[in-house]
C-alpha cells in the first residue's frame, strides 16, 4: 500500500537534518498570514529566508520588494527569496533549488510556503512528504496555522478547512489579540487545545512573535542535532485534553467522579485495560451522532465543524509487531484515510530494541524513522491521532484486532 508497507523499521533510513527544512504557512481567508510573514522576515534571523507565496499573496508582500530576480522570483529587501506559486509546487521547489546551487540566486537555508486562505493545507503537506526529488533536498518542518482571535471562532464553526487548517497544524499563531476581547481569545484558545492538543497556541498580534518558536517544529531539535520525540509527539497534551473533555462530560451528564476521571487520565489508554465503560464519552460522540443529533454535546452548539474532531493518545505496553502495526495503518487508512487528519507514534516493535517513529497525515504516511535511542526510560508504545469523527472507541479495537488478534 503506501509508504509504510515498503519499509520495514529496520531497513528504515536514519532521518537526517540535513535537508533543507519547509514549514507550511495556512490559515483562514484574512487571518493574517501576509502580516505574520512581513513581520517574520522584518528579523535578521529570517534572511536565508526563500518564501513561496501563492499568486493572490503576492500582493500582500508587494511593499517589500525591491528588485525582480526573474519572471516569478523576486528579491526582498531583507534579502529573502520570493516566488509564487505558478502550477506545481514540486517544479517551484525544485527551480529553487536549482538556482540556489548555481548560485543564481541568494542562498537560503529554510522555505516557507504561503498556502492560499481557502486550500485544504494537507496535499501541499502530501507533496513536501512523497515526492521524491523533493524529498532528497527538503523536508517538512512543521505546519504553521494563523487564526483570527476575533473572528477565528465563527470560522471554526463555519469553515470545515479553517478547523483541519489548526488540527494539521504543529504551531498555531493567534492573531489579532489585539482587537479581541480577552475573554474571546481565552475561549479560543481553549477550543484550539482541544482541535489539536499538542499544537502550541501563541498569541501574536501583528505578526509580532520570535521565528524561534515558529520553526524547528519537527523531530529535530536543531541545537542538539538529535531527534527530541517528547516535544514533537507531546502525548501528555492528549491526555491532559483527554481528561478535561472526559470531565466535562461526566459533569454534563451529571457523574463527574473525581476518581473515575483520575483513572481516564491514565491507566485506560493501556491496552490491557480494554475500554469497556459503560457509557458514552464525548469524544466519542461522533461515532453515533450526525451535528444534529440533538446531544448536548460539550460545547453546546451543534453545528460546529470543531466537535467532530477527535485527539487522543493511546499507550501501549507490550512490543507491537510491525506486521500487525502495518495491517492496523493500512486498515485504518482504507477506512477511514481522508478522515485521518494527524498521526504520530513512537513505536516499541518486536522486531527492533530501537524505537521507531511513525508520522502520517491522511492517507500518506513518511518513511517509518529507526531512532538510536530511546528518548527515555519510558519504552511504552505511544499512538496519538487527530481524526474527524473517528473516535478511540474505532481505533483501538482495530488496533487490537489486527495487531493482536483479538476478536477473531
Ligand atoms: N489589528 C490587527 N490587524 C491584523 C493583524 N494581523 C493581520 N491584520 C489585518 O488583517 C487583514 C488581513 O491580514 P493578512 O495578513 O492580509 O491576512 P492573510 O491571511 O494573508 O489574508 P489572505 O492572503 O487574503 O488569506 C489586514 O488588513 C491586516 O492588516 C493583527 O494582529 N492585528
Amino acid at each position: 500500500m503506501q509508504i509504510l508497507s515498503g519499509e520495514t523499521p529496520l531497513s528504515a533510513p536514519a532521518a537526517s537534518p540535513a535537508r533543507l527544512p519547509v514549514s507550511v504557512l495556512t490559515g483562514f481567508l484574512g487571518s493574517g498570514k501576509t502580516t505574520l510573514l512581513q513581520a517574520l522576515l522584518r528579523n535578521p534571523g529570517m534572511a536565508r529566508t526563500a518564501i513561496v507565496i501563492n499568486e493572490f499573496g503576492e500582493v500582500g508582500l508587494d511593499h517589500l520588494l525591491v528588485a525582480k530576480a526573474s519572471e516569478n522570483m523576486v528579491l526582498m529587501d531583507s534579502g529573502c527569496l520570493c516566488c509564487t506559486i505558478r502550477g506545481d509546487l514540486v517544479d517551484t521547489l525544485r527551480d529553487l533549488f536549482l538556482k540556489r546551487v548555481k548560485g543564481e540566486i541568494p542562498d537560503f537555508d529554510r522555505v516557507v510556503v504561503e498556502t492560499t486562505g481557502l486550500a485544504d493545507p494537507a496535499p501541499i503537506i502530501h507533496t513536501l512528504m512523497s515526492d521524491p526529488l523533493l524529498a532528497a533536498r527538503f523536508r517538512l518542518d512543521g505546519v504553521i496555522a494563523t487564526v483570527d482571535a476575533a473572528h477565528g471562532s465563527l470560522q471554526l464553526d463555519r469553515q470545515p478547512e479553517s478547523v483541519k487548517q489548526a488540527a494539521v497544524a504543529d504551531r498555531i499563531v493567534l492573531t489579532k489579540t489585539d482587537v479581541a476581547t480577552p475573554a474571546a481569545t481565552a475561549a479560543l484558545m481553549q477550543r484550539l487545545a482541544a482541535i489539536n492538543p499538542a499544537a502550541p497556541v501563541l498569541p501574536a498580534a501583528h505578526g509580532e512573535i520570535d521565528p524561534k518558536r515558529l520553526f524547528d517544529a519537527g523531530l529535530y531539535n536543531p541545537e542538539t542535532k538529535s531527534p527530541d520525540v517528547a516535544r514533537w509527539l507531546r502525548e501528555e497534551a492528549y491526555r491532559d485534553e483527554q481528561a478535561k473533555a472526559h470531565g466535562h462530560e461526566h459533569h454534563d451528564h451529571g457523574h463527574g467522579h473525581h476518581e473515575h476521571e483520575h483513572d481516564h487520565g491514565h491507566d485506560h489508554h493501556h491496552h490491557d485495560h480494554g475500554h469497556d465503560h459503560g457509557h458514552d464519552h464525548g469524544q466519542d460522540h461522533g461515532d453515533h451522532c450526525g451535528p444534529d443529533c440533538g446531544h448536548d454535546h460539550h460545547h453546546h452548539d451543534a453545528n460546529r465543524h470543531d466537535d467532530h474532531i477527535r485527539a487522543f493518545c493511546m499507550v501501549i505496553d507490550r512490543p507491537v509487531p510491525w506486521n500487525g502495526f502495518v495491517d492496523f495503518m493500512e486498515a485504518l487508512i482504507a477506512q477511514a484515510g481522508e478522515n485521518l487528519l494527524r498521526v504520530k507514534g513512537l513505536l516499541n516493535v518486536q522486531e527492533s530494541e530501537l524505537p521507531v517513529v511513525v508520522h502520517g497525515v491522511q492517507h500518506m504516511f513518511h518513511p517509518p524513522v529507526r531512532l538510536e535511542d530511546w528518548p527515555s526510560e519510558d519504552h511504552r508504545t505511544k499512538l496519538v491521532f487527530i481524526t474527524r469523527d473517528v473516535g478511540q472507541t474505532v481505533i483501538e479495537p482495530l488496533f487490537n484486532g489486527l495487531v493482536w488478534g483479538e476478536g477473531k
